[in-house]
């Protein structure tokens, strides 16, 4: 079920980065529509070759994103093809100092949320929730008036392998590991793209979560048991994703938001 692309109509520009098993890269795709030549603007996703045995789960993993579609989901033409979203990933807008308001914060959270519920609805996990998989389709401007628009980037390659050949049965990968990754992912936006114990080695991050420890808690204490609720060390005490977008709805009209407004001044 996929439309083939032919690598002659793809043009490799600069690379954006390099995944555990994969290179990411900004390119362009020629289109001949009606006799006319169209150039489009492509994200693409390079497989490193050494892993070409787990083309299979990649493949899966396409399959998968490319039988649904939703707007907060990139569209993938396959998974190597991707919608070019125009700002990137999340984190490195929020690390560039993309001064953004309470409200901004609230409403990318919302997006992901809905995103997160339709997932649920059709029983999708997606495994790899965080800032560097949320992209930005546009930046919003509150001067305008406008709002961002985000979109939640495919699982990638880790989410099909644990399927594979990983001792852990994928069964441990639940829809409630998506809400605990929500909450952190909301503590990450809140806190301009640096994610929890960011820094810390491998064995600090296990004695952490192994005492059952917390984040340290934003100063807004209703947004703190929003990503605590989600973060809760027991799966089956994660809220619903119909109660997470009522919360975060009464969030949005909070005074808080009005009273820490930290609107960017408008140019
Ligand atoms: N400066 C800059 C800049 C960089 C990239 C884009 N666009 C784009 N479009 C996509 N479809 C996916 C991604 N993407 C980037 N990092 C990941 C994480 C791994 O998934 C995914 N970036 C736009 C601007």
């Amino acid at each position: 079920q996929f439309h083939m692309i032919k690598c002659e109509d793809l043009k490799w520009a600069e690379c954006l980065g390099q995944g555990s098993f994969t290179r990411i890269f900004k390119g362009y795709k020629t289109d001949i529509r009606d006799g006319e030549k169209h150039v489009t603007d492509v994200f693409l996703k390079e497989l490193d070759v050494v892993h070409k045995n787990c083309w299979e789960s990649f493949f899966e993993a396409a399959s998968l994103m490319s039988q649904i579609s939703h707007k907060h989901l990139p569209g993938v033409k396959n998974i190597m093809v991707q919608e070019f979203v125009k700002y990137g990933a999340l984190d490195l807008y929020l690390k560039r100092g993309g001064s953004v308001s309470v409200s901004w914060k609230l409403d990318v959270a919302k997006q992901l949320a809905s995103a997160l519920n339709f997932l649920e609805e059709k029983n999708i996990v997606h495994g790899n929730i965080c800032g560097k998989n949320l992209l930005l389709a546009r930046e919003g401007d509150p001067s305008q008036g406008s709002s961002p628009f985000i979109k939640l980037s495919d699982p990638g390659i880790s989410v099909a392998m644990l399927g594979k050949n990983v001792l852990e049965a994928p069964d441990n990968l639940t829809l409630e590991c998506d809400k605990w990754s929500f909450g952190a992912t909301v503590w990450e936006i809140f806190n301009n793209g640096n994610t929890p114990l960011q820094g810390c080695d491998l064995d600090k991050k296990r004695q952490f979560y192994e005492s059952f420890k917390q984040l340290p808690p934003s100063q807004w204490t209703e947004l703190a048991d929003l990503v605590s609720q989600c973060m809760d060390y027991q799966a089956a005490f994660r809220p619903s994703c119909r109660s997470i977008i009522r919360q975060l709805n009464s969030l949005i009209t909070s005074d808080y938001v009005i009273l820490h407004a930290t609107e960017p001044v408008a140019q």
